[in-house]
């Protein structure tokens, strides 16, 4: 394995000074995870690599954004397999800290707000979530920050509204890195691949699956340009033994407000993005899809 594992801060700002000077790099591209990788994260770390000069990620489960403490204890750490998948997708660098790296001081003081689009959906469940989340962001990209022309951030659209709050922290807060979205991988059966989904029994598998079958559905319908009927996609989904349904709406892309065109009989026209989170079993799944016409 050529990749690199790095656990200090001090250790990543040296790295990426070498290298950038002694092979005169001209960008570099990042992939910030929570380990316990599979196919979705590859996808990312495949694009950092082939897009940059030089590609690196983070492994680091950050406590800030766990609201349940079981959840933050359950979380899967897989650090052996998590290097060799990012080896194989050309990452040369992984840092993967530990929690008093990251927070040498305990919990911060001074915090990344996310705002009133956090307030809803996922930060709507999951209270001081996204605080927590753009806070570790913010300091991740800090740290990954190389002394290169271009640095480049890879973010995954299954966690849609954590990509539109990430672009909105670095255009409000003037960050010097791009953010790159890179599509959602699913199993072949559909199901939106998670760290998570290790946690489900086959039956609760079999079950989660209508998630992805009701935005298939919308899709379908938009592409159509038929009425999206929202009632019948939300029934598909409670039809489920074991689905505990959060939230399905759809709504505007950007400003990831309920769409008004989402009504029983008008045609679907334009752009629009279907989210789902439900509770299947012991485990809270999200996923979303494009609507377009
Ligand atoms: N199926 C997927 N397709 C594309 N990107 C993904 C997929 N799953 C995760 N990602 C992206 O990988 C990055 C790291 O995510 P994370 O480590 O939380 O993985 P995860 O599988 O989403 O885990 P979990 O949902 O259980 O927290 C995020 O940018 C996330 O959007
Ligand atoms: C971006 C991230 C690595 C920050 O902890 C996490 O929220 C994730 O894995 O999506
Ligand atoms: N992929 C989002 C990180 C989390 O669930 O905390």
């Amino acid at each position: 394995m050529g990749i690199e594992l790095i656990t200090t801060t001090e250790g990543l700002r040296t790295r990426l000074a070498e290298l950038s000077q002694a092979e005169r790099l001209r960008s570099a591209g990042f992939v910030p995870t929570m380990g316990a990788l599979h196919s979705g994260h590859a996808a990312l770390a495949r694009r950092a690599a082939e897009e940059n000069d030089l590609a690196l990620a983070s492994i680091f489960v950050n406590p800030l954004q766990f609201g349940e403490a079981v959840d933050l204890e359950r979380y899967p750490r897989t650090l052996d397999a998590d290097l060799e998948l990012l080896d194989a997708a050309g990452v040369r660098l992984a840092f993967a800290p530990s929690v008093e790296e990251m927070y040498p001081y305990g919990e911060p003081g001074v915090r990344v707000t996310a705002g009133p689009l956090a307030a809803k959906w996922e930060g709507a469940s999951r209270p001081g979530h996204f605080d927590g989340a753009l806070t570790v962001v913010a300091k991740l990209l800090h740290l990954a920050h190389a002394p290169v022309p271009v640095n480049r951030a890879y973010f995954g659209q299954k966690d849609a509204q954590q990509l539109t709050l990430v672009q909105q922290m670095v255009d409000d807060l003037n960050l010097d890195v791009q953010i790159v979205p890179v599509p959602i991988v699913r199993d072949a059966d559909g199901l939106a691949l998670s760290s998570r989904n290790r946690f489900l029994s086959e039956a609760e598998r079999e079950s989660a699956l209508v998630l992805s079958r009701a935005l298939r559905l919308l899709e379908e319908r938009a592409a159509a340009h038929e009425p999206l009927d929202l009632d019948s996609a939300v029934a598909l989904v409670q039809s489920a033994p074991g689905v505990e349904l959060d939230y399905f709406e759809v709504v505007d892309p950007r400003t990831l407000e309920p769409l008004a065109e989402n009504c029983e009989f008008t045609p679907f026209r334009g752009e629009g993005l279907a989210i789902v989170a439900a509770k299947v079993g012991p485990v809270r799944l999200i996923d979303n899809a494009v609507l377009s016409s």
